[in-house]
């Protein structure tokens, strides 16, 4: 099921158009279809229902069955520091190589207000073996904010983070949401309560 945003985006960046999609059994997504624009998106669902199999799709590390999918925003953030993948390389350094990409990139001392925002400062020349999960997926969120990525998906953002943390990003968001350059995509079982009172531009509602 779709609902359809509160408001029609006036500047969509991505478009689905009855996507269909199955990791191998019955069809987890069939005949999806959503307009994402400026400000912040929820991708809303239960346990299971593809919440972040919809970011994946999102971000092109999953090909659709069926229907498509038309991406018009230039630059995309979708960081996973959890993975094993990044364990030996350190905080600070893998920040860095994450936002080379990004030519509109936060400078070096606004990311480095951000890395102390999210109480990042005594971790950052660590590798990420040696992080906890939350302060991982802070290296992850800081990454996503400094980017200055036209479209950035945020999978449970909130989730394993500190009181202060949740705050910061509640923060961030609550900034982004009256933005008017990024589009910003939340997965999450409903609207995170940190953002209560925050403006949602639209809901992508997989179901319960
Ligand atoms: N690589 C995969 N291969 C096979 N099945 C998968 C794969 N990834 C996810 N699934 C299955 O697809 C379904 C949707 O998974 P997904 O993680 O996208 O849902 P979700 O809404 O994010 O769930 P949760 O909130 O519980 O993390 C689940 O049943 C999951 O077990």
């Amino acid at each position: 099921m779709t609902m359809p945003a509160p408001d029609a985006p006036s500047h969509p960046l991505l478009q689905a158009d009855r996507l269909v999609f199955s990791h191998g059994g019955a069809p987890l997504l069939q005949g999806l279809s959503f307009t994402i624009g400026l400000g912040l998106t929820l991708v809303r669902g239960g346990d299971g229902r593809g919440k972040s199999t919809l970011l994946r799709l999102i971000a092109g590390s999953l090909q659709p069955a069926g229907g498509t999918l038309c991406r018009h925003a230039a630059t995309l953030s979708f960081e996973n520091p959890s993975d094993p993948a990044h364990d030996q390389a350190v905080a600070g350094a893998w920040l860095q190589a994450r936002l080379a990409p990004f030519p509109h990139a936060l400078p070096p001392d606004e990311v480095r207000r951000l890395v102390d925002g999210f109480g990042l400062a005594e971790h950052i020349d660590k590798p990420l073996y040696m992080l906890s999960t939350g302060s991982r997926r802070k290296v992850g969120l800081v990454a996503a904010a400094a980017s200055q990525a036209a479209l950035t998906l945020l999978d449970t953002p909130f989730a394993a983070l500190d009181g202060p943390s949740r705050e910061r990003l509640a923060r961030l968001l609550a900034e982004e949401a009256a933005g008017t350059s990024r589009a910003w995509i939340i997965a999450d079982y409903e609207w995170p309560p940190g953002l209560a009172g925050v403006r949602c531009a639209g809901i992508v509602d997989l179901g319960d």
